[in-house]
């Protein structure tokens, strides 16, 4: 198929630059610049009978312009339109450089909710098209794309209608028997629906194909990866042996019943000499490390290496930590890579990486640099926290000799979306809390509470216990948020100097920096620490018992959840003080929700409902195609359809023949990473 903008008639070298400025550089990726919306512009409606609350389509002349500036900081465009039977006023706010493109006489098209203002009908901020001579607007239902300045509606529409006129066909890319089974129109047709509907259930029939297809992609490319990565010789590991025996024998705790199916799972897997792909799941706090350190002792005591990637260093630092602790007396070696690592130190560590020397590695994206050379790496766990994408995982796999690869998450992704995220992975799920876990007694309270709040941190320290205050950090204002943050923390210091020690750390000290900040946390020097959200990643300091969120309205459930997972990780009673003057509802709800409900599964479904799914994929989807049609809360059943077809598929074409089939389309949509792993 012929890819060039230029061949569409119509679009020459300057056609071409303005829609590069859209970010369409190819056919392919003109026909999916898909519409934001549509407007039914099957009946323009006179004037004068326009009615306040509808939706219209009018045409008129304009009869005069005015900008009015009630307040500093606003100021308000008013056009009045005029046709035979009547006029409307059209009102655009802190628009003002538009106002000279709107001149008397000039003929306007119009779209938009028509509203009752003072005393007569108005329109605010309607789209709009300038209408030349005697050009009339398109009819019926029309697509109204997103666009930049200095590209135009018509440009758009232009060449898509063009290169429509031009073409009869569109190459499919779905197998025959998988379009036949869901009567699905050609591709041409589901495209030239989507862009120009004809009828709204031919948009409807064009759409529900057009995300099907997206989802039979992406599912296709996730299992021909793990297909691909499984198409290799694996180490296969001897079933439990002595070092699992005596580790599991001087833990201070036995393992849960969740725990031990988990690793039993994990094992089994090892055991295979198919390389394991397994997601670890659990929610906060639920014990997820140990089960990561017998995995990595299964894999040194059959004679091999393994390595554990955090996405931050503190958390690297604390797996390190807790790890080495956990070992003990056994004979293992292990070692902390982190992009902190003093240059000498990490050549020794590279050193004795490549001579086997050392057992485990725990680090950052430092054990993915090029340097990085293992002996007999057999195991590789990522602990993800949604920073890790499908691509960096496969990069660390690359590094050993088809390792297993376990990824560990503690995000509460619920049941039904594992699939669309972690399509290429097996799940395995921790679901019960070590016992004797009180529930965190959850608080939410407006800032009227403040001296008691402070009252209640005094007695906790008193207590010996250990108190976090979270302020946030959001990205347009940073620097603002990081002034409070720093004076909320010169307040406490002030408030109990003599009496405890407040310590803060916050997103934009070095890694040493922060690391001190903890280690003095974990060493009780501090009592109280103020910080912006870095510690959501997971530190584990057992002795705190309060968590305390200002501004607690600007945080999703999940990351509150994941906060008030810092606490509570102990034996004591431990609290979670939300602190919110918002009047907003929807944050209201929220926070009450946090009040009633202790289950991350639970609180992450809430939150999909509240938020929709953006706010958690954003996080999640590194590495994974962008969706363009298919939204994938609202379609998860045709997710999973999608993906036993696609399963189907691939079982009876093999992998080398699907891969190479599916390959434009591939490479349109996914990473360059994840092509070069898939076809290497
Ligand atoms: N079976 C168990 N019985 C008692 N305590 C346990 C058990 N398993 C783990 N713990 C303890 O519970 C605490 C939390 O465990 P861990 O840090 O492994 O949780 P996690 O699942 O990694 O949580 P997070 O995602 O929050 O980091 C640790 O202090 C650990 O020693």
């Amino acid at each position: 198929m012929e890819t060039a903008l230029q061949t569409i008639k119509g679009i020459g070298p300057g056609r071409e630059r303005q829609f590069h400025r859209l970010g369409v550089r190819t056919i392919p990726g003109l026909l999916t610049y898909f519409p934001r919306a549509y407007e039914n512009r099957s009946h323009i409606v006179p004037l004068r009978e326009l009615k306040a609350g509808e939706t219209a389509a009018v045409i008129g002349t304009i009869a005069t312009v005015q900008e009015k500036r009630p307040r500093r900081g606003l100021s308000i465009l008013e056009i009045v339109l005029a046709d035979s039977t009547g006029r409307c006023k059209i009102v655009f706010f802190n628009q003002s450089y538009k106002k000279n493109m709107y001149k008397k006489g000039l003929r306007l098209y119009a779209y938009g909710k028509v509203d009752m203002g003072y005393g007569a009908l108005q329109m605010n901020t309607p789209h709009v098209e300038m209408l030349y001579g005697d050009q009339q607007p398109d009819t019926g239902i029309v697509p109204v794309y997103p666009l930049v300045e200095g590209v135009s509606q018509y440009i758009v529409r232009q060449a898509l209608t063009n290169w429509f006129a031009a073409h009869r066909e569109l190459p499919d890319i779905l197998p025959p028997e998988v379009s036949e089974a869901h009567s699905f129109m050609t591709r041409y047709a589901a495209f030239k629906e989507m862009h120009f509907p004809s009828t709204p259930e031919a948009y409807k029939a064009a759409r529900r194909q057009l995300a099907y297809e997206e989802l039979f992609v992406m599912q296709a490319g996730l299992l021909l990866l793990r297909s691909r990565q499984q198409a290799v010789q694996g180490v296969a590991m001897k079933t439990n042996g002595p070092l699992i025996t005596s580790f599991l024998a001087s833990l201070p705790f036995t393992l849960t019943g969740d725990q031990q199916r988990a690793f039993h799972e994990i094992a089994t897997d090892m055991e295979d000499n198919l390389p394991m792909q397994r997601l670890l799941q659990g929610d906060v706090g639920s014990g997820k490390t140990v089960v990561g350190a017998l995995a990595l002792l299964k894999a040194v005591e059959n004679g091999y290496q393994g390595a554990l990637m955090a996405p931050t260093e503190i958390l690297a630092q604390q797996h390190y930590e807790s790890i080495t602790a956990m070992c003990g007396t056994l004979d293992v070696t292990l070692a902390l890579l982190t992009g902190s690592t003093k240059a000498k130190e990490k050549q020794a560590i590279y050193e004795d990486l490549a001579a086997g020397t050392i057992d485990i590695v725990i680090g950052t994206h430092a054990l993915i640099q090029e340097g990085v050379h293992f002996n007999k790496l057999a195991l590789t766990i990522i602990d993800e926290q949604h920073r890790f994408g499908v691509e960096q995982r496969a990069r660390l796999q690359q590094k050993g000799m088809n390792p297993h690869v376990l990824v560990m998450t503690a995000t509460p992704i619920p049941r039904t979306m594992t699939l669309s995220i972690y399509g290429d992975l097996e799940v395995s799920a921790i679901k019960e809390m070590p016992p004797g876990r009180k529930p965190v007694q959850t608080f939410a309270v407006n800032s009227s509470y403040k001296e008691r709040m402070r009252n209640f941190f005094a007695k906790e320290m008193e207590a010996g216990h250990q108190v976090y205050v979270v302020c946030p950090l959001v990205e347009e204002s940073e620097k603002l948020d990081l002034q409070a943050a720093e004076a909320l923390y010169m307040e406490l210091a002030a408030y109990y100097h003599g009496r405890f020690a407040v310590g803060m750390v916050h997103g934009r000290m070095s890694a040493a920096e922060k690391e001190e900040v903890m280690e003095a946390f974990h060493r009780r020097d501090i009592q109280l620490l103020v910080s912006t959200t870095v510690i959501e990643v997971g530190v584990n300091v057992p002795n705190a018992t309060i968590m305390c969120v200002e501004g607690a309205e600007r945080f999703g459930l999940s990351q509150l959840h994941q906060l008030r997972g810092r606490v509570g990780r102990g034996d004591a009673q431990a609290y979670c003080i939300l602190v919110s003057d918002s009047r907003n509802e929807e944050s209201k709800k929220r926070l009450h929700l946090m009040e009633t409900i202790q289950d991350g599964f639970v609180l992450a479904e809430q939150d999909l409902l509240l938020r929709g799914a953006g706010q958690l994929f954003g996080l999640i989807q590194h590495g994974l195609p962008d969706l363009k049609v298919a939204d994938i809360v609202r379609d998860i059943d045709m997710l999973a359809e999608a993906r036993r077809d696609a399963k189907a598929f691939i079982a009876k074409q093999g992998f080398a023949y699907c891969a190479e089939k599916m390959k434009p389309e591939l490479e349109q949509r996914f990473g360059d990473d994840f092509i070069r792993i898939l076809y290497s």
